[in-house]
């Protein structure tokens, strides 16, 4: 698969670093005003970096366009003349529907909303696909290459703003309890780099338990606290004072946001 990334930024270069780690190309073209960011690459077989986004997008089999929101619809208006019928056309921007897109470059053009996270740079991005009619046949080969970068999912459009928040979005969210938790360390006595390491080793391993046992959060808590011990102390202490709460109220924001972006 010939694959073209427009827009190297932040997503556009962790989905270029991982197809890089895994090798999922037979040809990669890294496009944007300026590939600073992927220039490292160039020197790669099969790796081409550019300015030329009509070169990239001509020479590929699947483009993926990862740009912001604002800058999509003129990207994709300068590119619609040459994208052909049979070429995979994929989407990462939030809040951007394929209606807005088949509206540029064509209804009978395949085109697939994709959301990733920032984790594909290293193969463990929760990955949700949701293609047009038209591409409907074409959903395999992208999940062939995003489960190669982590794990996809198969969803309906209407729930791709969802997906944003839980998984792109998420990253973020999910960093913020990581540094709360290492605050916490640091003042309960250890130094700085022990206490990242003791909340990120503990928050993957509480990933991996619930991944490989396909068991629900509140079964493994059940095995942690112990009656009158300190977790329920400390995880009771923490709703009283709105955990729980403040994660769902959050997510509802970002949701609500999303929704604000998607008619701009
Ligand atoms: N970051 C994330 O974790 C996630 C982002 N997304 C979505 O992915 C999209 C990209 O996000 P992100 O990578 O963070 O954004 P960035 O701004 O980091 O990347 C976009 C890149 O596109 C470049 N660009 C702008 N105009 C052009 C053009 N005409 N031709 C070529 N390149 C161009 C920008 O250059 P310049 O900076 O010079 O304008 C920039 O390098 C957004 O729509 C976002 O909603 C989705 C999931 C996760
Ligand atoms: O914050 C944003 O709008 C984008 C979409 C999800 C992650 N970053």
């Amino acid at each position: 698969m010939k694959i073209a990334i427009i827009g190297t930024g932040n997503l556009g270069s962790s989905i270029a670093k991982g197809l890089i780690k895994n090798n999922t190309f037979t040809a990669l073209f890294l496009s944007d005003k300026n590939t600073a960011n992927v220039d490292a690459y160039n020197s790669l077989v099969n790796v081409t970096v550019t300015n030329d986004n009509l070169a990239a997008v001509q020479a590929a089999d699947m483009v993926i366009f990862a740009l912001q929101p604002k800058h999509i619809d003129k990207v994709l208006e300068s590119v619609a003349s040459i994208i052909t019928e049979d070429q995979i056309i994929i989407s990462v921007a939030a809040g951007v529907e394929i209606p807005r897109i088949e509206a540029i470059i064509g209804k009978d053009k395949n085109i697939i909303r994709v959301m990733p996270n920032t984790a594909i740079s290293i193969g463990k991005s929760m990955t949700c696909i949701a293609p047009n009619e038209k591409a409907q046949d074409k959903v395999g080969l992208a999940q062939d290459v995003f489960n190669q970068l982590g794990t996809s999912l198969v969803i309906p459009e209407e729930l791709i703003q969802a997906a944003t928040v839980i998984c792109a979005s998420g990253i973020a969210f999910w960093m913020r309890l990581v540094r709360a938790t290492t605050q916490g360390a640091i003042q309960l006595g250890f130094e700085a780099h022990e206490a990242h390491e003791l909340a990120t080793q503990t928050c993957f391993g509480a990933a991996s338990l619930l991944i490989e046992s396909g068991k629900h959060p509140e079964q493994e808590i059940d095995r942690v606290t112990t009656p009158s011990g300190c977790t329920i102390e400390g995880l009771n202490a923490m709703e009283h004072n709105g955990l729980s709460s403040a994660l769902i109220q959050g997510i509802v924001a970002s949701f609500e946001k999303i929704n604000q972006i998607k008619k701009n």
